[in-house]
């Protein structure tokens, strides 16, 4: 058939790909398609021997892949994307079909079983057209599968450890990968090799284009009906004309709607997660349901006082986001909930959720900002001043000083040890933590470095309240409260000074003003060490973009940059839990 461009046809539309397989989202976003990524939780495992073949059953495993992230999105939103598209692949040698190996013996002995032969790699693909009417979900099923035949060259035995040894196997089907290092094992390849390496391109394409272009304007053929008759075509039940209606009117018009806007949608369901949890968190579920037995809906409903209904649907969506799991006897926390949600967990953000939850625009701005001219944690951060400095936080009251503190207290408790141990600071005798507030920090350096001494300077509105957030144990002597203001005063002498989560949402002049008196108050020879900055390349630039907009983390290299010209030298990054979290820099001579 003739190829048309297809993948145009998409864009529109909200895609999602079912699957996590960095190979598969490659081939897709190279080939210019948008999609989101949300990786299916289907276990591959049916029953392999009531297929009729090898692919059949790769077909239905893709199917249900993307039949699973389908419901799991509409169960959560209400919304299901409009397309999602699954795949699976799988090898096929003497019968036997071969996926991922489970262990390096496991990759051995398939890897032995394709040595100087041929064999079939199988691509099932799966596009399942969603809608949601009245709170119900349909689907609509396209699916097909590629073959392509590979052969293999006789391999050693030492060939065959020193490959399996380079860890490339593992998360392969078949125990290679043909792109890498794997495609040295190959000696011939016969169809398309990007099915070989996970997903069909082309005749995805091709596929598109039967769906997309109905009989005629577009493509001069008229699509062609694949129904099952064996051979390749096995597209049982599937849809051969899946132009949905707006397809048809922009046939008509000639005119093309705009981009699909994923970014904003994505805004809107990010809020009606965040207030679940809010809600849920007000309402104390997650104390409810704490060590007790599973309760159903109607109970929780009871104990809160509050409808059946409505907290069937909260109860759910907290089941959605993982918080609370669900049975036959009823729900219960997740281990996320017992540690985070409740109010006395050890690591419990409770406080942090009910601030953010009242206070959406005081996300970051500190109590410190409360009477200081000139320092509005907003100003530049919406773009224009929005009133006076101490509109926000002046008003605040003792109340929402407390509840600001706790949320900052719980959050610094939380990543405090990765914070301190994100690089060796045991060369520094003496710190000063600048806005440290309860010193949920500096006790932490405190504990792992024994010789450190650290002061925490803070306003003294601030740290009249903090008495009640020391921790008991030992060494609490190290560490000692200083009142003062960062803009105003002289910085105390110290060999390392900590800047952590102050800076966020301030306009740059202020971040630069803050950090140019700590490089004047720095020693050569010492440190500074600032915390939260944004994670990995891309979600620099659209933190960059998101905190022009409406303030935020900067990126790491914004950051470094603005160290390095202030006169810092050796500025290095680490990370925490996969994203960079902190940077050290050495005060160089002046
Ligand atoms: N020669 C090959 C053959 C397969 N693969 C990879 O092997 C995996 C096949 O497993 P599959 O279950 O189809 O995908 P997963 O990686 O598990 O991802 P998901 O199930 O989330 O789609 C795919 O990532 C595919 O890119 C590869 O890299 N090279």
């Amino acid at each position: 058939m003739v190829l048309c461009p297809v993948i145009r046809k998409l864009l529109h539309k909200r895609v999602v790909l079912a699957s996590a397989s960095p190979r598969r989202q490659e081939i897709l976003r190279q080939a210019g398609l948008r999609f989101e990524v949300v990786p299916s939780r289907f276990k591959e495992m049916l029953p392999k021997a009531l297929f009729p073949s090898p692919p059949a059953y790769a077909v239905e495993t893709a199917k249900q892949k993307a039949l699973e992230v389908a419901r799991r999105m509409h169960q959560k939103d209400l919304r299901a994307p409009d397309v999602v598209i699954g795949a699976d692949t799988i090898v096929a040698v003497g019968g036997l079909i071969l996926e991922k190996p489970v262990d390096k013996q496991d990759a051995y002995s398939m890897l032995s079983r394709l040595s100087g032969k041929e064999h079939s790699v199988f691509t099932g693909v799966a596009i399942v057209h969603c809608c949601s009417r009245d709170g119900r979900l349909d689907t609509d099923v396209s699916e097909f599968y590629e073959e392509t035949r590979v052969r293999f060259s006789e391999l050693s035995e030492d060939l065959l450890w020193e490959y399996i040894d380079s860890g490339e196997p593992m998360d392969k089907a078949g125990g290679y990968g043909i792109q890498a290092l794997g495609g040295m094992l190959v000696e011939q390849v016969h169809g398309d090799f990007l099915n070989v390496v996970g997903f069909p391109l082309n005749r995805f394409c091709k596929k598109l284009a039967e769906l997309y272009y109905p009989s005629g304007r577009e493509d001069p053929r008229p699509a062609q009906s694949h129904q099952g008759r064996g051979g390749r075509d096995e597209d049982g039940g599937e849809r051969t004309q899946a132009a949905g209606p707006e397809e048809a009117v922009s046939s008509r018009t000639g005119h093309s709607p705009p981009p699909f806007p994923t970014g904003l949608l994505e805004l809107v369901d990010s809020f009606k997660a965040s207030k679940a949890l809010f809600t849920a968190c007000k309402l104390k579920v997650f104390d409810l349901l704490k060590d007790g037995a599973p309760l159903k809906a109607v109970d929780v409903a009871g104990k809160l006082g509050a409808s059946a209904c409505g907290t069937g649907r909260l109860l759910d969506a907290c089941v959605a986001l993982g918080f609370l799991q669900k049975t036959d006897r009823g729900y219960s926390n997740t281990e996320t909930a017992n540690l985070h949600l409740t109010s006395d967990g050890a690591y419990s953000l409770r406080g942090l959720v009910l601030h953010h939850s009242d206070h959406p625009w005081d996300l970051s701005a500190r109590p410190e900002s409360a009477g200081r001219d000139g320092v509005d944690p907003h100003d530049g951060a919406l773009g224009e001043r929005t009133g006076p400095p101490c509109q926000a936080s002046c008003a605040h009251s003792e109340e929402t000083r407390l509840g600001l503190l706790r949320a900052m207290h719980s959050l610094a408790k939380l990543t405090a040890r990765h914070v301190a141990t994100a690089f060796d600071l045991s060369r520094f005798g003496s710190a000063c933590d600048l806005g440290g507030c309860t010193g949920a920090l500096a006790y932490v350096l405190a504990r792992e470095y024994p010789r450190l001494r650290v002061t925490v300077f803070d306003l003294p509105e601030v740290l009249q309240h903090v008495a009640g957030f020391q921790p008991d144990g030992p060494r609490t002597e190290q560490v000692s409260f200083l009142p003062g203001d960062f803009f105003e005063d002289s910085l105390p002498e110290a060999d390392l000074y900590v800047v952590s989560r102050i800076l966020r949402d301030w306009p740059d002049g202020k971040v630069h003003e803050l950090l140019s008196r700590v490089a004047r108050a720095c020693k050569p020879g010492g440190g500074l060490l600032l915390v939260d900055v944004a994670a990995g390349p891309e979600a620099e630039a659209e933190a960059e973009g998101l905190r022009r907009r409406a303030g935020g983390e900067r990126s790491a290299a914004v950051y470094a940059h603005l160290l390095r010209r202030l006169g810092f030298a050796d500025v290095r990054a680490a990370g925490a839990g996969g994203r960079p979290l902190a940077l050290l820099g050495t005060r160089g001579a002046p």
